[in-house]
């Protein structure tokens, strides 16, 4: 099994190497072997097939076991005319490009590239680094010959070629286009002069690591226009993803306790699943040569094989051999006749008609479910039961998973009064500590309460260092907003690296996020707005998707459409998550209606809801009919 059997891949070496001297780059020799084998070795555990495209030399590339493909636009004619000769061959969804002269491709490339292009429903996904330029100043660096693309792009594609345009970034603009920001850069390096194929055939292991820890400053430069007082959704969520680093620590554990965790590094399989052909029905193992065209034949039975007890039965011609549902194959048979299609079944002999059964049929291939040495499953994966089943499939007891994430929260407000207390006048009892808990522990997260921590700085100082010397990151909820008791965010200032927003969205207007520190150790900061469905909306659209960066995992949101039941209204410009109730029309297809009162501040909308309706910035109002995009918020538990 390969780990994305959506995805075909495509190895780019059509080009000239103009700055090579015009060699065939992907032939070049490097490390032991040629460019293009290095790449064919990193791309092939991420995708179904490989396919290579090249202009020359097409019997050398031959050998690599792969189709070689021509430009159909006949030759030297940039990236784009490889890009159409893959998508004119592509058996699957989606394409996955990489050029031949990047010999450290990152091996989770296919797996983040098509996890972006599901979240943003995006045409085309590429890849991104962030790199510092000689000022120091760092800047965002797309690769986009390190794409995913819909196969269903050709048609746009053929046409965009018949204009007599070459040029890919000028194609990819009509095109939806998601980026996907990945940390090592180094795994992007091409070699393009026969200077650096020396030099990195001589040097060990990989190229340069990263350079120095990113600022929220610099990474918010990377946008087109940073203002913090009307931000975009998907901006803050960009500048956040691009911020959060993956924390690098697993541990192993025993298979059950594996259970919704992280798995931090590929499961490679190291047997063949079936370890040998095996039969799918009770019935007779054949040989497909000896299926009559017309009439029928009688075969003689020479034997029985069980599942589970190897047998040396061969049969030749005239013969066939009783067989149990996985039992291995008897030698010569390649087809198994199941038990209720014989036309007669005699003491030692079976009778077959023509027509109820084709050669090869009801035989399961050794390795057909796993092979051995491919990713059964990859890592960043969340272990569901299927999985735990699958790595026991293999053998295996025990499995990498990532370290869990600690997460310190708190609330903020001298309104606030806990669960058992008295509630004075003026004040309320604090929900959100209860709200964070719940989705944090949902999200696997070790979760380490904090309390009510009250305006007053000497005690917010206090808090946030604590948690910040205990967790990977902390959660607040209130004071985030400019009112004149909230001192929480000039305390979150002074300890760090921090930006205020005011988004374009309703309800969570305002956010602090950045990264403290204290005596040397540093977290994640989210500050959530204190209104209680705030709070939950701002956890769902920010804090989750960084959560889950963090802990390696790969976990778009499961958004859904569904026909509105009634008018909603909505006001252009800005993202609004309203709560809904999902349910299936009478037609079979899915519906959504509204929660009543949407205040910011009323619970019980979030309570009676089992989705939200996601409404984004262009939208305006809904008509009743319309289809809009939910987030469940269940799933199969
Ligand atoms: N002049 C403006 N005022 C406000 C704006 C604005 O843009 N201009 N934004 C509003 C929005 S939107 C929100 S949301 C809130 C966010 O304010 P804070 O993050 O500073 O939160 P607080 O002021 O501390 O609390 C807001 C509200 O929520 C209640 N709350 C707080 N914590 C809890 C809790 N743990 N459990 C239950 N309820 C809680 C609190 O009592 C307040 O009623 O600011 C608006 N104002
Ligand atoms: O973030 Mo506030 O709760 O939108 O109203
Ligand atoms: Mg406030």
């Amino acid at each position: 099994m390969s780990a994305n059997s959506k995805v075909s891949g495509l190895i780019l070496a059509g080009g000239r190497g103009t700055r090579m001297g015009r060699v065939d780059k992907g032939l070049q020799p490097f490390r032991g072997t040629t460019l293009v084998a290095h790449v064919l070795q990193r791309l092939a555990p991420q995708v179904a097939s490989v396919a290579i495209n090249a202009n020359r030399n097409l019997p050398q590339y031959a050998e690599y076991g792969c189709p070689v493909l021509g430009d159909e636009l006949g030759g030297f004619e940039g990236p784009l005319a490889g890009l159409q000769t893959g998508l004119r061959h592509c058996g699957t969804e989606l394409l996955l490009t990489a050029p031949c002269d990047s010999p450290f491709l990152p091996p989770d490339l296919a797996q983040r590239l098509l996890a972006a292009l599901q979240s943003q429903d995006a045409d085309v996904a590429v890849a991104v680094t962030l790199e510092a330029d000689e000022q120091g100043v760092v800047q965002r660096q797309p690769h986009p010959v390190f794409a995913l693309l819909k196969a269903s792009l050709l048609p746009q594609l053929d046409a965009y070629l018949a204009t007599g345009a070459r040029r890919l970034e000028g194609w990819y603009k009509s095109l939806r286009l998601a980026e996907v920001v990945f940390e090592d850069a180094a795994a992007f390096r091409n070699i393009n002069t026969l200077g650096e194929l020396q030099q990195f055939d001589q040097a060990n292991g990989q190229p340069g690591q990263p350079g120095q820890p990113l600022t929220l400053a610099a990474v918010a430069s990377c946008l087109d226009a940073y203002d913090p007082d009307a931000m975009s959704v998907r901006d803050a969520q960009r500048i956040i993803g691009d911020f959060i680093t993956p924390i690098q620590s697993f541990e192993k554990v025993a298979l059950r306790s594996a259970l919704d965790r992280v798995l931090a590094q590929d499961v490679i399989s190291p047997i063949n699943v079936p370890a040998y052909d095996n039969s799918a029905m009770d019935g007779y193992a054949l040989r497909g040569a000896d299926l009559p065209k017309e009439g029928s034949v009688t075969l003689e039975v020479i034997g029985i094989v069980y599942a589970g007890r190897p047998t040396a039965l061969a049969c030749g011609p005239g013969q066939c051999v009783r067989i149990m549902t996985g039992g291995a194959m008897p030698e010569g048979c390649d087809t198994v006749l199941p038990q209720e299609l014989a036309a007669a079944i005699g003491d030692g002999s079976v009778t077959i008609a023509a027509g109820v059964l084709k050669a090869g049929d009801n035989r399961r291939f050794k390795g057909e479910d796993l092979a051995e040495g491919g990713v059964a499953i990859a890592r960043g994966k969340v272990l569901r039961p299927a999985d735990l089943g699958l790595i026991a499939s293999l053998g295996l007891a025990e499995v990498a998973v990532q370290r869990r994430l600690r997460v310190a929260f708190f609330s903020t407000g001298d309104e606030l009064r806990s669960v058992g207390e008295t509630l004075d006048t003026g004040c309320v009892y604090d929900s959100n500590r209860y709200t964070l808990f719940g989705m944090l522990q949902r999200l696997g997260c070790d979760v380490i309460d904090m309390g009510i921590v009250k305006d007053d700085t000497v005690a917010l100082e206090a808090a946030l260092r604590s948690g910040c010397e205990n967790a990977d990151a902390i959660i607040t909820s209130g004071g985030v907003s400019d009112g004149a008791a909230d001192y929480t965010r000039a305390m979150m200032a002074r300890l760090g690296d921090v930006a205020f927003w005011k988004l374009n969205m309703r309800p969570g207007r305002p956010l602090a996020f950045g990264k403290i520190n204290s005596n040397g150790r540093s977290a994640w900061l989210f500050g959530l707005p204190g209104n209680p469905v705030a709070v939950m909306v701002s956890f769902y659209f920010f804090a989750r998707a960084a959560l889950l960066h963090m802990m390696g995992a790969n976990a778009p949101l499961p958004l859904l459409r569904a026909r509105a039941q009634a008018n909603i209204r909505k006001r252009p410009g800005r993202s609004e998550f309203q709560r809904g109730v999902l349910s299936t029309g009478t037609d079979g297809a899915p519906q959504v209606r509204l929660t009543g009162a949407q205040g910011s501040g009323i619970l019980r909308s979030m309570s009676e809801a089992n989705c939200m309706v996601v409404l984004r910035d262009e939208q305006g109002n809904v008509a009743e009919g319309d289809m809009v995009d939910v987030l469940p918020f269940e799933g199969l538990l």
